[in-house]
């Protein structure tokens, strides 16, 4: 679809649609530096996102202000309750304005509105978790609030939700200015204001990248051309995204967004400098058994990894001839908590196999065991269809009905560790930019 339209008439006023970045982040010091840097790139809002004003209380909207005179700040605040509470702490500490949830009771709403009204500031409501957005959104115009907010939010969308799916609907049902928030990079914020948003809200794409000033800047710009068109991109399927995903991120981002599990004991890259992502194909075999293994090569295909529980360290499930199969075959790889040979062969054929040990004595083909059962894998279960991911760090395995969640989960760690670098490259320690002290449990 190609859409045009970049301005919107609010207030009477023609305006250039505004870009607001948001601070999800803990520490202030951090904040105000990152929000210095968008503000170069060309942000006109800041928001104190909700886990700083968590984490650092009011001071996150009083330094932000501070820092940044001239800009308008948002407190997202996600009112629920204590509307008018609320929004007074935040006004007086410098808020221009309030992000209060829909989701509130109408009293909540009006009375946020009143204190609104009393100190000058604006309310926006977001729509975050509203059952029924279009209704809701209608009766938040009604009540006269400032700025409709639509919103999926950072949980959300790792299962896939998207803020721009659900804009248009609401778009046609009111006409005070719409912002969108929720996983918005510079091609999605294009396509936001081409289908009629006033104000794209952005978070990790901006606040994470190690270059903010360069991200603020690509997202400005593609904000600023979008009245000369935008096609509408077709979204890939979810296991095309779950794959590319995985092959980028490493199994450190997988592990530690499955708060730090999830990785096989004991099995380590045996030809290292490969990669393989890919599901599972399981194998069960015993001690001095080699059959069940390759004949699972016969089953497996391009998007398959075959994983083998042999168990014996001291006898090969696995060597060259069932490397070669597998490789003709196009296979992504093998993981087997046993042993493994024929290590010369394998490196020369620059295949990922990850063992528990390497020797040169084989098994029989006995027969014994079964493929495509769960087994237990360098002390983790693993079913068919889960999906595994190696490399130089080891193996991880993920669960096959969290596959997507968990390769969006370690995207945003791996966008967290690359700011963190540019961080630590720029002179902080790590801790300092972890603020471990403040942080270790009390
Ligand atoms: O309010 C938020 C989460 O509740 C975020 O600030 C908002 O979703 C924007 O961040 P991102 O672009 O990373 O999704």
């Amino acid at each position: 679809m190609v859409c045009s339209l970049t301005t919107r008439l609010y207030g009477g006023d023609l305006i250039k649609p505004i870009l607001q970045v948001a601070l999800d982040l803990l520490e202030l010091d951090r904040a105000i530096q990152i929000a210095l840097e968008a503000a170069d790139g060309g942000a006109d809002w800041i928001e104190a996102g909700t886990p700083l004003i968590k984490s650092e209380g009011m001071d996150a909207v009083r330094e932000l202000k501070k820092a940044l005179p001239a800009k308008k700040i948002v407190a997202d605040m996600k009112t629920v309750d204590t509307g008018a509470m609320e929004v007074e702490m935040a006004a007086k500490a410098g808020a221009n304005i309030v992000a209060i949830l829909a989701s509130s009771d109408d009293s909540t709403v009006h009375d946020a509105l009143r204190a609104a009204r009393k100190y000058g500031v604006e309310v926006m409501v977001d729509l975050l978790g509203s059952p029924d957005p279009v209704t809701r959104s209608r009766e938040m115009e009604a009540l006269g609030v400032d700025y409709i907010c639509v919103h999926v939010g950072i949980d959300q969308q790792m299962m896939g939700r998207r803020a721009i799916d659900f804009l248009d609907e609401i778009l046609g049902h009111v006409k005070i200015p719409v912002a969108v928030a929720g996983g918005i990079d510079a091609p999605s914020a294009a396509e936001a204001i081409a289908a009629g948003a006033s104000i794209v809200i952005v978070g990790g794409s901006v606040a994470r990248s190690p270059d903010v000033t360069a991200s603020g800047r690509k997202i400005r710009e593609a904000m600023d051309r979008a009245h000369e068109g935008v096609i509408r991109r077709e979204r890939k399927s979810m296991d095309e995204e779950m794959f590319e995903i995985f092959r980028e991120v490493s199994t450190p981002n997988i592990s530690d967004a499955m708060h730090r599990k999830g990785a096989m004991r004991d099995v380590l890259p045996i030809n290292p400098g490969q990669k393989i992502v890919g599901r599972a194909v399981t194998v069960q075999t015993f001690e001095g058994d080699w059959a069940k293994s390759v004949e699972a090569i016969d089953l497996a295909g391009p998007e398959d990894v075959i994983v083998i529980y042999n168990g014996s360290r001291y006898v090969s499930c696995w060597g060259g001839l069932a490397t070669q199969s597998c490789k003709i075959k196009g296979v992504a790889g093998v993981v087997i908590d046993g042993a493994v040979r024929d290590l010369d062969e394998i490196r020369e054929m620059g295949y990922p196999i990850f063992a528990s040990s390497i020797t040169p004595m084989a098994g029989e083909p006995k027969g014994m065991g079964e493929i495509n059962a769960e087994i237990t894998c360098g002390g983790l279960s693993v079913r068919p269809g889960d999906l595994i991911v190696g490399d130089d760090s080891g193996v991880v395995v993920i669960p096959r009905e969290r596959g997507y969640e968990i390769a969006r989960r370690a995207k945003e760690v791996e966008k967290t560790e690359s700011r963190l670098r540019e961080e630590i490259l720029r002179g902080r320690t790590l801790s300092e930019v972890a603020n471990l002290k403040r942080w270790e449990k009390k």
